[in-house]
């Protein structure tokens, strides 16, 4: 009988034009490079040194870029078409990881509200189980999660009579829903849940003498003396039991498990990808569901029929048995209107993912993975045993609790299956020794998101969470699995590109430092450093950037986005050039050095009302005094200073603007892009200015550079 297709794959017709447009480029690039040697032999000064390492860079940098561009494919599945080609009971069991490491930088409310609206997916209940991992180790968190898994009794067969689409009980209340019968009485037992939630996170900890419910106090006694979130021992809750708990319509419901896994001071964690191997190995004792979803505590599900846009990759007579994972990128429910902080990532999660797709494998995103289990327990040739002993344990929950104790992982956990271990991006990281392996993952994203996550909303959260990241990758990229010397012996040549890309992104720092204060330094001393505006080598500087900006912005205009959110993602690319990039770097040298520890800091999804305001009216967050922000201002001023001295020199003298035109230009695009600092530094008067210690230091900083340079020149 002939089958209707679940999945087709189309090449992207863009295709040539990037490919002609690369070319044309590299053209331009060897042209730039050719000018550099020559300046190099015929007058090798440190300025023309300086400029042909930062032009080097730049152009490494865009070279790879462009490797996401050459074949981008998109995939398209039809889950109408699933019933014809398996019955519901064939449908395979699926378990949601779902993870959370603190309950005041992740509130618990948030957290449940991320399982509830997984928990009502549209899938068979008795086959959908969900897992809590708590690496905070919190009452709190089990405590709130308690308190949905009754609410879930009311809420899934709420959800599915009326065929709501938001299961997320935060965004579906906050929207204007329709009214229906029920909806009132639902929407009251949800506040009350939110109400008794907040109040222990007002009091900071949980009363145990407060809780009625004995199955409750049982399992909060666990917290025992001397219990702290980074020494205690595993504790497994079972919140709802398929084959036994029922909806209040008689149904069944999935199973819910809270699990926080053994901590012991002396024996690493390994972060998340320790948290997600513990669930692996937890839910394999468990339920062990040959494909298993991954998902950040605030990356609640957005659309239900989700799991089974994931089962036309999985199922099916054409299904591809090296299929790893499906990834749905990373979509935000708190951007404000031009996403000031590009936090977005437009290209990254739209033209890169389709484009990898093309290359053999979209990349991990960490959140919102479908895997096949066996990927990460086995290599698709060698058949590997989970287990490194017999299960002599006749108790499951007890076998449980064994293979999430600390000591269980002294195996080959990190190293050769689960979530890799080592860096702090496990997620990409993971995806791409998986692929090393010959697995192969596919990018799935569909016109309504399939789980919409928050954006950290102050500069310095998002520059920090921007340096743990770079410095991740920068772990792979000078490790020994860089995919230059790793992957390119097992991977596409374009998609090592991409992922070298990636892994060596940090050193963008190198051209945006050179660019932020060499031209600048050398304007106020009057030097010109670039050809004239008369010189034919001009029009090449004048090609090249207005290629390279207008190609950016073509990019980011077929995405979807306007103007100002294109402004804003090559802002962004300059202030991360000169905080977190180099940052990262340094970072990197002192961890290999033994000099330092490094440590995951979990990005903050709390947001009060006043700050929240600010974001939404797309001003910038400073706040807090930061090393990474003082070198953002830093930066602005030196290009300010520049900016005018350097148009004094032009107005009053005509004969100079020709020499230093480049130079201007430079530093007046440094300050039109600094303006929101300025503002910060001086104009403002909230609470999310620019602290005062920052901008005087940073003038003090800027005028020392200037005159140091005036010496030098
Ligand atoms: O020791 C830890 C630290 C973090 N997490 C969880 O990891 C997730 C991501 O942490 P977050 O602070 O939100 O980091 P982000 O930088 O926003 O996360 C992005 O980057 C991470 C590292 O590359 C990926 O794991 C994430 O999926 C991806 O969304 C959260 O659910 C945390 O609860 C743990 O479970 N244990
Ligand atoms: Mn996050």
């Amino acid at each position: 009988m002939h089958k209707p297709p679940l999945n087709t794959r189309k090449p992207s017709p863009t295709r040539w034009f990037h490919r002609l447009y690369t070319l044309v480029s590299l053209i331009a690039i060897s042209a730039l490079v050719y000018r550099h040697c020559c300046n190099i032999i015929y007058s090798p000064t440190f300025t023309t040194f300086l400029l042909f390492i930062a032009d080097l860079v730049a152009s490494f940098l865009w070279v790879t870029w462009q490797a996401f561009f050459m074949n981008p494919v998109h995939h398209k599945v039809f889950p109408e078409n699933l019933p014809q080609v398996a019955d519901k009971s064939e449908y395979p069991r699926l378990d949601v990881f779902v993870c959370t490491a603190d309950p005041f930088k992740e509130p618990p409310l948030g957290v449940v509200n991320t399982v509830l609206s997984v928990l009502a997916y549209d899938y068979p209940m008795e086959k959908l189980s969900v897992y809590l991992s708590d690496d905070g180790g919190s009452q709190l968190t089990l405590f709130a999660l308690t308190e949905a898994a009754k609410f879930a009794r009311h809420w899934l067969p709420y959800c599915k009579k009326y065929n709501v689409m938001d299961r997320c009980p935060q965004v579906y209340f906050g929207n204007d829903t329709s009214l229906f019968p029920d909806t009132n009485d639902i929407q009251s037992m949800y506040e009350d849940m939110k109400t008794t939630i907040q109040n222990v996170m007002d009091q900071g900890a949980i009363n145990v003498d407060q809780v009625k419910d004995t199955r409750t106090i049982k399992a909060l006694r666990k917290w025992t003396v001397g219990f702290t979130r980074q020494h205690h021992p595993t504790i497994i809750e079972v919140l709802l039991k398929s084959a036994q708990d029922k909806d209040v319509t008689g149904q069944y419901m999935p199973n819910l498990f809270y699990v926080a896994r053994e901590k012991n001071k002396a024996i690493p964690h390994h972060f998340k990808a320790g948290a997600l191997n513990a669930l692996i190995r937890a839910s394999s004792v468990i339920t062990n569901a040959p494909i298993f979803l991954t998902l950040d505590c605030d990356m609640y599900s957005n659309d239900p029929k989700t799991p089974l846009r994931a089962l036309c990759h999985f199922i099916g007579p054409k299904a591809d048995p090296k299929l790893a994972f499906i990834q749905f990128p990373q979509r935000f429910d708190n951007l404000n209107r031009n996403d000031i902080y590009s936090g977005q990532y437009v290209l990254e999660t739209g033209a890169c993912i389709a484009g990898m797709d093309g290359l053999g494998g979209t990349n991990f995103m960490g959140t919102g993975g479908f895997f096949r289990r066996q990927a990460l327990i086995e290599y698709p040739t060698k058949p590997h045993s989970l287990w490194n002993e017999p299960k002599e344990y006749g108790d499951t929950m007890a076998l449980a609790h064994h293979v999430t104790s600390c000591s269980y992982e002294n195996t080959k956990w990190g190293s050769e299956i689960g979530f890799r271990y080592g860096v702090l991006v496990e997620d990409i990281y993971t995806g791409y020794r998986l692929q090393c392996l010959g697995w192969r993952s596919v990018a799935c994203d569909p016109t309504r998101a399939a789980f919409l996550g928050k954006v950290a909303i102050t500069l310095n959260d998002v520059l920090s969470q921007s340096n743990r990241w770079y410095m991740g990758l920068l772990q792979v990229g000078l490790s020994k699995f860089s995919p230059v010397t790793y992957g390119i012996k097992f991977l596409n040549p374009v998609q090592v590109m991409c992922y070298a890309h990636y892994n060596l992104r940090a050193f963008w720092s190198i051209p945006v430092i050179i660019y932020a204060l060499l031209p600048q330094l050398a304007l106020i001393n009057s030097l010109p450093i670039f050809p004239k505006v008369s010189d034919p080598w001009f029009s090449l500087y004048a090609f090249l950037f207005v290629g390279s900006h207008g190609k950016d912005f073509l990019d980011y205009a077929l995405a979807g986005s306007a103007f100002k959110k294109w402004w804003n993602s090559r802002r962004m690319w300059l202030i991360l050039g000169c905080s977190s990039f180099p940052f990262s770097i340094l970072d990197w040298f002192l961890t290999s050095i033994g000099m330092s520890t490094c440590d995951f800091n979990v990005t903050s999804k709390v947001s009060d009302s006043e700050l929240s305001k600010r974001y939404e009216k797309g001003v910038f967050e400073f706040g807090v005094e930061s090393p990474l922000l003082l070198m953002v201002s830093i930066a602005a001023t030196v290009n300010l200073v520049a900016f005018l001295v350097g148009m004094k020199k032009v107005l009053t003298d005509n004969a100079r603007f020709d020499e230093l035109f480049v130079q201007v230009f430079i530093a007046g695009f440094g300050v039109v892009n600094s303006w929101p600092i300025y503002e910060g530094m001086v104009l403002r008067g909230d609470k999310g200015k620019m602290p005062a210690k920052v901008t005087l230091k940073s003038v003090c900083v800027a005028l020392f550079i200037c005159f140091l340079f005036s010496l030098a020149f």
